[in-house]
C-alpha cells in the first residue's frame, strides 16, 4: 500500500476516496436521483426495474436488495448518498449506521445512549503503520514529463479549421506558425496531456464558479458555445492518474474541485486541433483541468507556478511509466470587452515569452494588475501558462528544457497568439520529491 492511503489501516472504515468514488460513480448518482418525491415513487413501486436502468454493477443491485450497507460501501458507495436511498426507504441515519455493525437496532441505539462506542479496541494496527512507514517502496518505474506545449486557444481558429478557411490570407499566417509544432507532435505524442485552459462560462455558470477544477472522469462531450458544437472527437481521460494527480496536489495544499461530468470548450479543443490537426480520434487520453479566470479574485502566477511545482512531483510520482506533456493554454494579449477592445501589446507579450523561457520563476512574480494593464482583461489567462512552466524539471535544478518551437502572430479575430513548445530533459532517475 503507498505511503499516503494509510488511512485505509483505520479498522472499520471505509474512506471514500477518488478510488472509491470512481467505482460507486453510477452508484451514487442514482441514490441522488431519489431527491425527487416522484423517482421515490417510482423506485418504490418497482426497485427492480428502476435498478436496471441504471448502469450499475451486479453486486452493487444487490447490495441494494440485500439492505447490506457494508456492501454498499465497499462497492463504491457513499454514506450521505446512500442516504437519500435509506431515506426513500425509511430508515433513520442511525438505523442505517447501526445496520453496518452486526448489532441489532436495539443493541446500537443503546450502545450510543450509553456514550457510543469506544475508541479502545478501534484504532490502527500500529505495527502495520510503523511497518508501511519504515519500509515505502519508491516506484519501480514512474510517469514523466516529456514536454509543455503553450498557446493561445482563439475560438475563431476552430471555426476556421472547421469551416476550411486554414489557406484564406487572413488565416495561412496563423496555421503556418504550427506547421512545425503538429509534425514535433506527431512525433511525441505522449500518453497522456494535462491540458490547463479556462472554461468560458460553458461547463461552470454563476451557479458555481471553482478555482481549480481537476477532471477525474473517463470521457468529456463537447460543449454547444451557441454555434453548435465543434465537430471535433469527444476526449477520453485518465482517470486513474487523475486521481492520483488530485490525491497528491491536495496533500500538497491545493484544494482542488474534482469533476466527473463536464463539457469542454473551446478553451481545450482549439490547441488539440492546432497540435494534431483534424483527426477521428484524439490520440493520447487528455485529463482537462480548468482555472477560473472569468471571475475574480483568480489565482496568482505565484500560485499557478507553485501548482506546476507540485504536478511535476504528483505526475512522477505516479508508478506506471507513461509520458505526459502538460499544456498551458489561452492569451496572449487580448481585451474582448469594453472601450479598450482589441489592445495587443506586442512588447509585452514578447517579454513573457521571453521570461517564461528564462525566468519562469521571476515572471511568477508579475501581479494580476500589468496583465490586466498591458496584456487587457482577458490577457489574464495567462496565468495559465505558469502551470505548465513550473512542471518542468529545470525549475528545481533537476533537469533542463529545450526550446523547440517560438511563434507569435497578430491577429487571429481579437487575439495576438503566441505558442511555444519546450522540451523537458530530466536527468536520469531525479523525479521530484515525493512520497506519493
Ligand atoms: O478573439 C476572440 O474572438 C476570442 C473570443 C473568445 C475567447 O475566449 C478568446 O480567447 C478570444
Amino acid at each position: 500500500m503507498s505511503l499516503d492511503k494509510t488511512y485505509k489501516l483505520v479498522p472499520g472504515t471505509t474512506i471514500f476516496d477518488a478510488e472509491q468514488s470512481a467505482k460507486g460513480y453510477h452508484l451514487n448518482q442514482f441514490c441522488m436521483s431519489l431527491m425527487t418525491a416522484e423517482n421515490r415513487a417510482a423506485y418504490l413501486a418497482d426497485e427492480r426495474a428502476y435498478l436496471d436502468a441504471w448502469p450499475l454493477r451486479e453486486e452493487q443491485k444487490q447490495a441494494l436488495h440485500d439492505r447490506d450497507l457494508n456492501a454498499a460501501m465497499r462497492e463504491g458507495g457513499n454514506i450521505y448518498f446512500l442516504a437519500k436511498w435509506g431515506a426513500t426507504l425509511g430508515f433513520s441515519f442511525q438505523q442505517m449506521a447501526g445496520s453496518m455493525t452486526g448489532m441489532t437496532e436495539e443493541e446500537y441505539r443503546a450502545m450510543m445512549v450509553g456514550g457510543g462506542r469506544s475508541v479502545e479496541g478501534n484504532r490502527i494496527d500500529h505495527a502495520v503503520l510503523d511497518a508501511a512507514y519504515t519500509n515505502p517502496e519508491p516506484p519501480a518505474e514512474h510517469a514523466t514529463i516529456t514536454g509543455a506545449v503553450f498557446t493561445s486557444h482563439v475560438p475563431a481558429i476552430g471555426a476556421a479549421l472547421d469551416h476550411g478557411k486554414t489557406e484564406e490570407p487572413y488565416w495561412q499566417p496563423v496555421f503556418e506558425g504550427y506547421e512545425y509544432s503538429k509534425t514535433w507532435e506527431r512525433e511525441n505524442v505522449p500518453d497522456v496531456i494535462f491540458l490547463v485552459y479556462n472554461d468560458h462560462a460553458s461547463a461552470f455558470d454563476q451557479s458555481m464558479i471553482p478555482t481549480f477544477v481537476l477532471g477525474t472522469g473517463a470521457s468529456y462531450s463537447i460543449a454547444d458555445e451557441g454555434y453548435g458544437p465543434r465537430p471535433v472527437p469527444g476526449i477520453d481521460g485518465d482517470p486513474d492518474l487523475a486521481a492520483h494527480i488530485a490525491h497528491s496536489l491536495i496533500r500538497d495544499d491545493f484544494d482542488l474541485t474534482l469533476v466527473n461530468e463536464m463539457a469542454i470548450d473551446h478553451g481545450l479543443t482549439v490547441p488539440l486541433s492546432l497540435m494534431f490537426g483534424d483527426v477521428e480520434k484524439w490520440p493520447c487520453k487528455v485529463i482537462p483541468f480548468h482555472v477560473n479566470v472569468v471571475q475574480y479574485p483568480v489565482p496568482s502566477g505565484a500560485r499557478c507556478f507553485k501548482l506546476g511545482q507540485a504536478l511535476r512531483k504528483a505526475i512522477e510520482s505516479y508508478d506506471r511509466p507513461l509520458t505526459v506533456q502538460v499544456w498551458g493554454t489561452g492569451g496572449m494579449s487580448h481585451q474582448l470587452q469594453g472601450p479598450r477592445a482589441g489592445l495587443i501589446n506586442r512588447e509585452w507579450d514578447n517579454a513573457f515569452l521571453d521570461r517564461l523561457i528564462a525566468d519562469p520563476a521571476g515572471l511568477a512574480e508579475v501581479p494580476h494588475l500589468e496583465y490586466v494593464e498591458e496584456a487587457g482583461s482577458e490577457g489574464i489567462e495567462l496565468v495559465m501558462w505558469l502551470i505548465a512552466r513550473g512542471a518542468l524539471s529545470d525549475v528545481d535544478g533537476t533537469g533542463d528544457v529545450e526550446v523547440k518551437h517560438r511563434f507569435y502572430h497578430v491577429p487571429a479575430s481579437n487575439t495576438a497568439v503566441g505558442h511555444l513548445i519546450l522540451e523537458n530533459h530530466p536527468r536520469a532517475e531525479a523525479p521530484a520529491e515525493g512520497e506519493n
